[in-house]
This record gives C-alpha cells, structure tokens and sequence, in this order.
C-alpha cells in the first residue's frame, strides 16, 4: 500500500469520502466509554499528582518565611523548623507521586484490554469488503502500536500535561504575588515558548500521522513476506521483499528523524526560556530589592518557584508530542471502529423455522464497492434456483463471476439489486447466526486455524459438548467423507495442531479438512467454490461419491473448475459476464449449448494442465493423475449414470469433439 497522508485508509475511494478530522477535544473525547470505569481512579491519580505539585509549590513560600523571618531576627530554633518543613515537603511529594503511579497504572491497562478487544470484535464485524481494502499490517499496527500509545498516554501523558499546566498557572500567579513586574517579565520571556509551540503543534502532527502510517506499512510488508513465504523463496524474491522493506524502513526511519528535530527544537526552546527569563527576572529583582520594593527572602523565593517551574514548562514540548501522537493514534482506531458495518442483522428477523434447502438468486446484480463506475456489475440480473437436495454445478470461464455468486447467500457480501432467497425469505431478512446456519461454505483456498484438527473441523459445531459422543460421531463422519484419514495418523492424531493457517500440511489435506468441517456443520445449503481442485481426480471422485451420498438431503451449489466436478452434480448451470446463460443436465447441455461444449473442452484443457502441473495430493491414495485406477473408477458416480454425468472422458475436449 502506498502511504495516505493525512486520512490514511487503504482504498482510493474511501480516502476521498474520508470524513474531515475532528478537533483534538472531540476526538481524544471518544476514549470515554472506553475509560468510564478506569475514570474514578484515573481523576484519583490526577488528584494525587495535584496535590504533590502544590506541595511542590509551597517549598518556596517556607524559603521566604525562613528567610525573612527566622534568619534575619537570628532565630536558629525557627530555622531548623523551616528546614525540617522543607523536608517534609519533598518526602510528601514523594509519596503522592508514588500513589499517583499506583493509582493510574491499573486503569490504563484496563482501557489499553477494553479498547484491544472492542478493536478485535469491530474487526470481525467487518464486512469483508473493508478487509479486502485494508492492509493486515495497517490493522495490527493500529491494535498493537496506537493502542498501547493510547495506554501510556492516559497512565502519565494526560496527568502531567493537566498537572504540568495547572503548575504553571498557579506557579506564575505567585509570581505575581510576589512582584507584578517580575510576574509580568517572567509572561512575557515565555512568548516566544508559545509562539513556538503552535508552529510545532502542526509540523508534528503532519509527522506524527505520517510516522504511524509509514509503521503500519512497514508492518504490511512484514506481514505480506511472511504470509508469502513459499513464493518468495521459489522465486529467490527474498532480497525483493528485503528491498522493498528496507525502503521502507528508511522512509520510517527518515520521518521519526524529522519528528526527533523538531522535538529537539521545542525542547530547546522550552529549555531555554524559562533560564533566560529567571536572568531577565534576577536582573529586575535585585532592582527591585535596592529600591525596596522587594525582600531578599521574596527575591529568593521567587528565583526557587521560577527553578520549580523549570521543569512543567520544559516538560511540555514532549508532553503536547505525546498528546499529538496520542490524537493520532486515536484518530487511526477509530477509522476503524468508524468504518460501516454494511452486512449487519435486519432490526425485525424473520425465523424461516425448518428450512428446506430452496436457494434462488431473484434478478441479484452485484457489484464491488470499489468498482469504477464504468465497469460493468460482477453479477447482472442473474436468474436461477436450485431445488431442495439438488446438486447444481455453476461453470463458467475464468473471472465471469462464479466465486463471487458464492459470497452472496452467505451475505459475505449484500446483493446490490434483487435478492437471494432462501426458502422463498430474503436472505438479508434472517439474522446472520440463523443464516450461517443453513448454510455451509468451502472455498478453493482453504483456511486452517492454529488449533487441533478436531477444533478446525468442529469450528462451525458450537451446539456440541467438546469431546461428546455425538461430537466425536460427527467429527468422524465429516473425516470420513472429506476422505481424511490422514488425520489420524498425524503425530498426536486428531489432536495435532496444524499450525498456522494449517501450513503444516499439504494443500489437498487443507482442502478436506475444510471441507470435512462444511460437513460438521451439516447445513441446509452447502456452498462448494471448487473444493476439491487440489486433489487427484480419483480421490476427488471418491470424495465427490462419498458426499452425494452423505448430502442427499442438502442443497449443493458446486463451483466446477473441472469436467471431474461436473459429476457431482444433477444440472449444470453456465455462467457468462454475470449471468446464467444456460442451466440443465450435463447430457442435455451437451446436445444444446455450444457454450457448454466450448467451456467444457477448455475446462478439460485446464484441469489437465492443472493436474500436471500440480501434482498429486501427497495425502491421497489412488492412481496416477493419468490414468485413473481400477478401483477408483469403479466408485465413480459417473458409471452407470453416463448419460448424465460426464465421466473423465466425456467431459474433455476429445469427448465434445
Ligand atoms: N474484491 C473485489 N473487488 C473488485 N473486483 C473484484 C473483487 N473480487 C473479484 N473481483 C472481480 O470480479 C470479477 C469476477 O471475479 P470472480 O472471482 O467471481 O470470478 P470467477 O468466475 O470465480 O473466476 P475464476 O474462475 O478465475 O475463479 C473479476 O473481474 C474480478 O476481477
């Protein structure tokens, strides 16, 4: 992704329709109901740290008693009570210090969970057309990075910047009390300081924006190489990647260095000033003590309040660079927490109570959110319904919108015209729960959790006890028909962990892992996106007999890649610029459709260069990807029905010619 600056969300579009950033107040405001139950301790530690400032402050009143009291009428009992005071002061600043870290720090990690987990359950509230725009490295950092920046923030930022300022008001109207001319030379040094600190406010914030973007697309490049590994190193891409990554890096490192200079300078500046505005002020006051208007013992205590206030005032360059940061770091959660849930439960769901499996796609057109208005709709007024328990295989080239048919009963994205219907109820009309389950999903490119076998299978089985008979009894009949034995010879059988994204194993056991917890769940509807494209054509034929067998009763819509696919189902419906152009059993098909014929020779094509090129599924027992094996032919659903069901032979490109 290339860096947005300042509204950084990942799509052209989005950015454009950013809305315009709210002031600073407004938008740190937003963290309170985050807050709400930190709060009573977070004002306890503000509380704790005022009370140690003006502790803090009475220091240079006891200097002034001490000396124009006790010293000049040569007191010396007086003088150790003024001593042992001063001292007292400071252990009690000490302690209200310490009280305040113990009062905040709590509270901070429990706004930093409540935000990380608000931030998570957005994320998976999120349509997936936002995740198809934003970058996983953008989001991690926004959880990891800008989050605990937020926590910091509230544990010490935020108390001493209140602290800090309400010290230095206090701390300059003393000064005036003291003397008005030194309180107001003392104001006027510190112009300078302000006039600084607002140019700095908006350089830093231009950085501070930019440095967390430039991170999260730092993060993005980790995140890519990392989930890219295998493609990276086959095809020695890996100093690429490093490449790639490095100038990123250097265009983090080079902004970070930007923002260290101009904190630099405002620090300089806050260093500065209040040392040349104590010269100015020893200056006048050694003026004033001549011409009597002042005592030494105020002259002295004045010099040790300016001394006092040394520190709030230089503080407050890196207090307003945390503030600044902090805005930024909310402004980016908050994009994303601001970001619309588009697919989301109707107010008044509808319960369609048992549901018989009737899929139709009523006139549905879709088209992607981030679409050029020029470009035509992915789906076009695509007319077709599968019966109860019918099996119905959806071919169609390449990128004429197959898969994305899939995402549409499953709402993973709204129709934009028409609607699907499920036994005659509009899809959007159900709740997403009692949609999710009716129907199943497996995709081409399967997705394993880091958990045991038994937890990606059962994923979709929350009804089970873990561990059950009858969780057992499903889980083993799901293995059973995804044809994935395999799984109980792994090390700790059923209980292996396949690692992340389950890379641990092949592709081919991915897929029938997959597809035995699409199975599990035992829907109404089952949709297939070419589950199976990673097997061999015999185990896929096995597995295909095996779930015509099991599914009987369930609605099928198969995405078929290749003519071995078609056999899984009782019609075939073809599929051309979004639309269903032809849809009957595969024999009649081929007697009527010379879009079939042709689709059908080129998916041969494909699905033998496919299998040569990819290989046999090193899980899958059965013959060669050539010449299919006796044993497997003989399962083949297509013997005996070959008049509907096309058979390896039939279907490629030397049967339709
Ligand atoms: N997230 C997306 N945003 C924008 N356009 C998309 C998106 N996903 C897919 N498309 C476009 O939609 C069209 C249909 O894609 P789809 O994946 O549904 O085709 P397909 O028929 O399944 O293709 P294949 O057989 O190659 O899998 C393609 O032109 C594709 O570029």
């Amino acid at each position: 992704m290339t860096t947005q600056h300042p509204a950084s969300t990942p799509a052209g579009a989005e950015t454009a329709a950013a809305p315009p950033r709210p002031p600073m107040l407004r938008s740190l405001a937003r963290l309170v109901p985050y807050a709400r139950p930190a709060l009573p301790r977070l004002i306890g530690g503000a509380l704790v740290a005022l009370a140690a400032t003006v502790v803090s402050l009475m220091v240079p009143l006891v200097i002034q008693w001490v000396i124009d009291g006790p010293i000049s009428a040569g007191s010396r009992e007086a003088v150790l009570w003024g001593v042992g005071a001063v001292f007292a002061l400071g252990l009690l600043e000490a302690l209200f210090i310490f009280l305040r870290r113990a009062l905040v720090l709590a509270p901070a990690t429990e706004v930093d969970r409540l935000v990380r987990q608000a931030f998570f359950e957005r994320l998976l509230r999120l349509p997936v057309a936002f995740h198809d725009r934003w970058p996983g490295g953008q989001l991690l950092s926004r959880m990891m990075q800008d989050i605990g920046r937020v926590r910091r923030f509230l544990s010490f930022g935020l108390i001493m910047l209140l602290v800090n300022l309400l010290t230095i008001v206090i701390g300059i109207g003393l000064l005036f009390r003291w003397h008005w001319v030194l309180g107001t030379l003392f104001l006027v040094c510190t112009v300078p300081l302000w006039l600084a600190s607002v140019r700095f406010n908006s350089r830093f914030d231009t950085l501070s924006r930019l440095s967390q973007d430039q991170a999260g697309d730092l993060a993005t490049s980790v995140e890519e190489s990392v989930h890219g590994i295998r493609v990276l190193k086959a095809f020695g891409r890996g100093g690429h990647a490093l490449d790639a990554f490095a100038r990123r890096a250097e265009s983090l490192r080079g902004t970070e260095l930007r923002k260290a200079r101009a904190l630099g300078e405002i620090w300089f500046w806050h260093e500065i000033v209040p040392v040349a505005a104590q010269a100015v002020c020893l200056l006048a006051g050694v003026w004033l003590v001549v011409r009597g208007e002042l005592s030494v013992g105020e002259l002295f205590a004045f010099f040790t309040l300016a001394a006092a206030l040394s520190w709030p005032i230089g503080s407050l360059g890196f207090l307003f660079s945390m503030l600044i940061d902090t805005r930024t770091s909310v402004d980016r959660i908050f994009e994303v927490f601001g970001a619309p849930i588009t697919v989301r439960d109707p107010e008044h769901a509808v319960d369609p109570g048992r549901i018989t499996g009737r899929l139709r796609f009523d006139r549905v057109t879709f088209r992607y959110p981030d679409m050029r208005p020029e470009e035509p709709n992915v789906i076009d007024g695509l007319e077709l319904e599968l019966e109860p328990g019918e099996t119905l295989a959806l071919v169609g080239a390449t990128g004429c919108g197959k898969t994305t048919l899939t995402t549409l009963p499953l709402r993973l994205f709204d129709v934009t015209g028409g609607a699907v219907r499920l036994d005659g109820h509009d899809v959007r009309e159900m709740s997403l729960e009692t949609l999710r389950s009716h129907i199943g999903i497996a995709f081409e490119d399967p997705v394993l959790f880091s958990a045991s076998v038994r937890e990606n299978v059962l994923l979709g089985r929350e009804d089970l006890e873990p561990g059950s008979d009858k969780a057992e009894r499903v889980l083993r009949e799901a293995l059973d028909v995804a044809h994935a034995g395999f799984a109980y010879d792994l090390p700790r059988g059923l209980d292996t962990e396949v690692g992340e994204e389950g890379l641990s194993l092949s592709g081919g056991q991915r897929q029938r892992l997959a597809l035995a917890r699409v199975v599990a769940a035992q829907p109404a509807v089952l949709v297939l996106d070419d589950p199976l494209s990673a097997l061999d054509v015999d185990t896929e034929t096995r597995v295909t007999a095996e779930l015509r067998r099991v599914l009987a009763d369930t609605t099928v819509l198969v995405v078929a890649h290749r003519p071995s696919t078609v056999a899984l189902a009782d019609r075939v419906a073809v599929m051309s610029r979004g639309r269903i152009v032809a849809v009957g059993r595969h024999a009649d098909l081929l007697r009527t459709s010379a879009e079939y014929r042709a689709l059908l020779s080129t998916l041969g094509d494909e699905d033998r260069g496919a299998r040569s090129s990819r290989g046999r599924d090193p899980g899958s027992e059965g013959a060669s990807e050539d010449r299919p094996s006796e044993g497997a032919s003989e399962d083949r659903p297509s013997e005996g029905a070959s008049e509907d069901r096309p058979s390896e032979g039939q279907t490629g490109a030397g049967a339709v010619a």
